[in-house]
């Protein structure tokens, strides 16, 4: 009986996050060592301006900063750890390690490579998550195709989200901006939420995601890289 009422339990908190972050934005508020706001209290900071504008969950990367934005605001949390290993491309939450570690901070969801490339130590996606669900945990599944979203979802993840498009070996792409098509062909063959994330540079192009069918919007580096959105201006001075 408890199992049966502890999966009407997180059916329930499911739909509640699912209502809460529907049509609206959600801020990943990253900075790796070497960006310039690199730093926990940075990126509270910036999670609390997130908040502020209006943002209804945060993207987080590793557990000083998901500790210090959990500090600065109660909006929910994706988090993810970014981890290089020699003999894998893949850095986004790539083994139970940095699963125990997400597991141990605390988030709300787990974001994870979900890919179809070589994971490190042999690990395989299917038991990563299988290990997430065991710990009872939403998985939202950063992909780069189509396939390799249907094959998230068939292993049980929750959500699926466009991350890694252009980011792939298999999915490079030279122009700029969001894949929109990727977005298109995803809700056109699966009912699960479809988070649009991955170069989305400004409002209308955020809109134009939700109005394809995106569950919710992630957007990073035009509102968290000033940097990044300086060199727009910058380039934008030139055109
Ligand atoms: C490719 C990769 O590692 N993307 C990371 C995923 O966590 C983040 O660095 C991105 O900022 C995030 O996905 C939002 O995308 P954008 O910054 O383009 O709005």
């Amino acid at each position: 009986m408890l199992e049966k009422q502890q999966t009407v339990v997180k059916r329930m908190e499911k739909t509640q996050l699912l209502n809460r972050i529907k049509g609206k934005l959600i801020v990943s508020c990253q900075a790796l060592e070497g960006e310039p706001l690199y730093g926990s209290h940075i990126m509270a900071r910036m999670a609390l301006a997130a908040d502020e504008g209006g943002a209804v969950a945060i993207r987080a990367n590793g557990m000083e900063d998901i500790s210090a934005i959990k500090q600065a605001t109660n909006l929910p949390i994706i988090g993810l750890v970014k981890r290089d290993y020699e003999n894998s491309n893949v850095y986004i939450t790539p083994t139970k390690r940095e699963v125990d570690e997400l597991l141990k901070v605390g988030v709300d969801v787990i974001a994870i490579d979900a890919t179809k490339r070589e994971r490190p130590n042999g690990e395989s996606i299917e038991e990563l998550i299988s290990y997430i669900k065991e710990h009872n945990k939403f998985i939202l599944a950063d992909i780069s195709t189509v396939d390799e979203g249907l094959y998230a979802l068939k292993l049980g993840v929750d959500f699926v989200s466009t991350t890694l498009s252009g980011y792939t070996e298999y999915t490079k792409r030279e122009e700029p901006g969001p894949d929109m098509e990727l977005v298109e062909r995803l809700v056109n063959v699966t009912n699960a939420p479809i988070f649009a994330e991955g170069r989305i540079g400004n409002p209308k192009e955020a809109k134009e995601m939700i109005q394809k069918g995106a569950h919710t919007v992630i957007v990073g580096s035009a509102i968290t890289r000033p940097q990044y959105i300086t060199k727009i201006f910058v380039d934008g001075l030139l055109d």
